[in-house]
């Protein structure tokens, strides 16, 4: 069976085509879909989707609803009042679902990350935030990121090297977690091994701005759920898929390895 990918989009989001095009180049049928067609009744007959037409979902990146409220709010809200039971019975399933960028802000403000309870996918309420970078700027230029998953997160379990670039591109990307409660959050993280990436120089160390962008809590760049099929980075890994849009020789780049280990992990299954 083919495996299907549905990148979800509304008004602003604009990394679709790009997300799309990467999971195409590993022969995989994605397209761009818009939040109205699982929903809406004045969308043509063939136009109609389902969640359950797809064995992954993603959030892309972009400026949905114009970054109003906070960036990925209104896009979360429209996305719990119309697909919240099917979204979170497909993460339940084990299904994997990305966020990157305004899609990491959008499955924070859905409450499906950093996902604690694999029971309630979705939490009642956001147990974390991506706030306005410390800079009080949009950052945009590349990053080095330091892979610390030890096998959970289905995005990066074919990823062998240590340290990867990825660009990044945003104004609200600093990881900050309930006041108070920095620590125990950090802890129940690395145990449940949920830390994905996190943000280092050059040369592989921790370092501070401008190496981590947005002044994250503990550096980080990207985490998973409980269970590993949720993931949300704050970096662009399809604007580094191809050798060419880095500026590289090699016909592919560090991207790459986020979406063939996804793929990778649902030809297992399809
Ligand atoms: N590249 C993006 O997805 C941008 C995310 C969001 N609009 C921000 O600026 O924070």
């Amino acid at each position: 069976m083919d495996i299907r990918v549905a990148v979800l989009r509304i008004e602003g989001t604009n990394c679709e085509d790009e997300t799309v095009r990467a999971f195409r180049a590993l022969g995989v049928e994605a397209e761009a879909v818009h939040l109205k067609q699982f929903y809406s009744d004045m969308i043509k007959d063939d136009e109609v989707r389902s969640v359950w037409d797809y064995h992954c979902l993603v959030f892309p990146g972009g400026f949905s609803a114009g970054d109003y409220v906070r960036a990925g709010a209104i896009f979360s809200a429209r996305v719990k009042s119309v697909l919240r039971k099917d979204l979170e019975e497909f993460i339940k399933e084990g299904y994997p679902v990305l966020g990157i960028c305004n899609g990491f802000q959008v499955l924070v403000e859905l409450g499906a990350l950093p996902g604690f309870d694999e029971d309630k996918p979705i939490a009642e309420e956001p147990q974390m935030a991506l706030a306005i970078n410390d800079s009080n700027r949009f950052e945009c230029r590349p990053t080095f990121l330091k892979h610390e998953n030890r096998g959970k997160c289905v995005f990066t379990r074919k990823l062998k090297k240590e340290i990867v670039m990825y660009p990044v591109a945003h104004a609200e990307g600093k990881v900050v977690f309930p006041r108070g409660k920095e620590e125990e959050y950090l802890e129940r993280l690395i145990e449940n091994d949920q830390i994905v990436f996190r943000y280092v120089d050059p040369e592989g160390n921790y370092a501070s701005y401008p190496w981590n962008p947005n002044g994250s809590f503990y550096n980080i760049a990207g985490i998973c759920n409980v269970k590993g099929n949720v993931f949300g980075l704050m970096p662009h890994p399809e604007r580094a898929f191809f050798g060419w849009q880095v500026g590289r020789e090699e016909e592919f780049f560090d991207g790459k390895y986020v979406f063939e280990s996804v793929v990778d992990y649902l030809r297992k299954f399809y």
